[in-house]
């Protein structure tokens, strides 16, 4: 809480605020999460075994209320760093509409009810892998590594690759092959999505001393690390039919998906120091969100094209 004025975050921690019940939506981060949900849908779809569909609609409302939850506790704690950035200022927190007490309680409150619920209704290795995956994304990455170390977000990314791992196991009630392999992708996808966005918002992060690459390593730095991921991401997008999970329908898709992260994040290797406008970067940010968006769709559409007889 360095950077905020700690007299008035004091003065409004304890009292109620007169937040709309909007501000609570938005402590959730549903536009991030909504992603994040639909690859734990994902990982539940793939599992083996017939799920009983009240059971997997129940599983995915809890690991989306825990992932919205870990969203309000990152609000709760980065209040003072997103007061002094202009993507952020907005939030409710460091607007004031909410006060630091209330996201903190509301992120509590919804976790603990997140993972109590699927442990109750689908199996508790399920719960505690959601436990873990907002322990990681709370602690390990927005108290810890987030303002300490460049590779906060190398690290900090298992935390948003666990969610597949979580809707498998919410089925199997085990960890397997298939799942880390969701686990691989998402893993080497994050440092590429965000510090695509990093780049066009380093003054942001600057200004609130957080160590993102860009600040600390430099532009060019980043994005050769940028275009090393890409690399790695588009090879670890074919894994699926190497696993034998899916069929060349995907492998397919995954290519043509996997090309176009390289292309793009060639573009931004090529970039200039002087392109202020960065508009290889901002192309990069979006094309990362429909990339993993479509992969993971045509992981579940090969998985019915194959329970339908129309591919082997
Ligand atoms: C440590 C890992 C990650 C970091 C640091 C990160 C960072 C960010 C940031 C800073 C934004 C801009 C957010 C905003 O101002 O609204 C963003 C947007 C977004 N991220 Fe990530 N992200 C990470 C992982 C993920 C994961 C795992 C997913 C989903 C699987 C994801 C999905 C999204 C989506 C959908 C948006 C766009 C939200 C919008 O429409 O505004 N991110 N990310
Ligand atoms: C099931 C479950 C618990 C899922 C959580 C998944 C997870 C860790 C997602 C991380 C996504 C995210 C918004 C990172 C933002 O980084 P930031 O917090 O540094 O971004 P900001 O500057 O926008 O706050």
């Amino acid at each position: 809480m360095a950077l905020v004025d700690q007299e008035q975050m004091e003065d409004t921690a304890y009292r109620l605020s007169e937040a709309a019940p909007g501000d609570f939506i938005a402590l959730l981060k549903p536009r991030v999460m909504s992603l994040v949900v639909f690859t734990a849908f994902v990982g539940l779809a793939m599992a083996p075994g017939v799920t009983n569909p009240l059971l997997a609609v129940i599983s995915i409302a809890a690991i989306a209320v825990g992932a919205g939850a870990s969203g309000a506790l990152n609000m709760w704690y980065d209040a003072d760093i997103d007061a002094v950035m202009g993507r952020t200022a907005r939030r409710p927190v460091p607007a004031g509409r909410v006060t630091a007490g209330e996201a903190l309680g509301f992120g509590l409150v919804l976790s603990a009810f997140s993972v109590a619920t699927l442990g109750l209704m689908a199996n508790w290795t399920a719960a505690a892998l959601l436990a873990f995956t907002i322990f990681f994304y709370a602690v390990v990455y927005t108290m810890w590594l987030k303002r300490s170390t460049p590779q906060n977000i190398v690290i900090g990314g298992a935390a948003g690759a666990l969610p597949p791992v979580v809707g498998w196991a919410a089925v199997t009630g085990t960890v397997s092959m298939e799942s880390l392999v969701l686990f691989l992708i998402i893993f080497l996808w994050t440092p590429p999505h965000f510090w695509a966005l990093a780049l066009f918002k380093s003054g942001d992060y600057e200004r609130a001393g957080i160590p993102m690459l860009p600040n600390v390593a430099g532009h060019a730095a980043t994005k050769k690390q940028i275009f090393i991921y890409a690399l790695l991401l588009a090879v670890s997008g074919l894994l699926p039919v190497v696993a034998g999970f899916a069929t060349l329908v995907y492998g397919l898709v995954a290519a043509v998906l996997g090309v176009g992260f390289v292309w793009y994040s060639w573009k931004v290797l090529r970039m200039p120091e002087s392109d202020t406008a960065m508009k290889p970067a901002k192309a990069l940010f979006g094309y990362s969100l429909l990339y993993l968006f479509v992969l993971f769709t045509a992981l579940l559409v090969d998985r019915l094209l194959v329970s339908l007889g129309l591919v082997f």
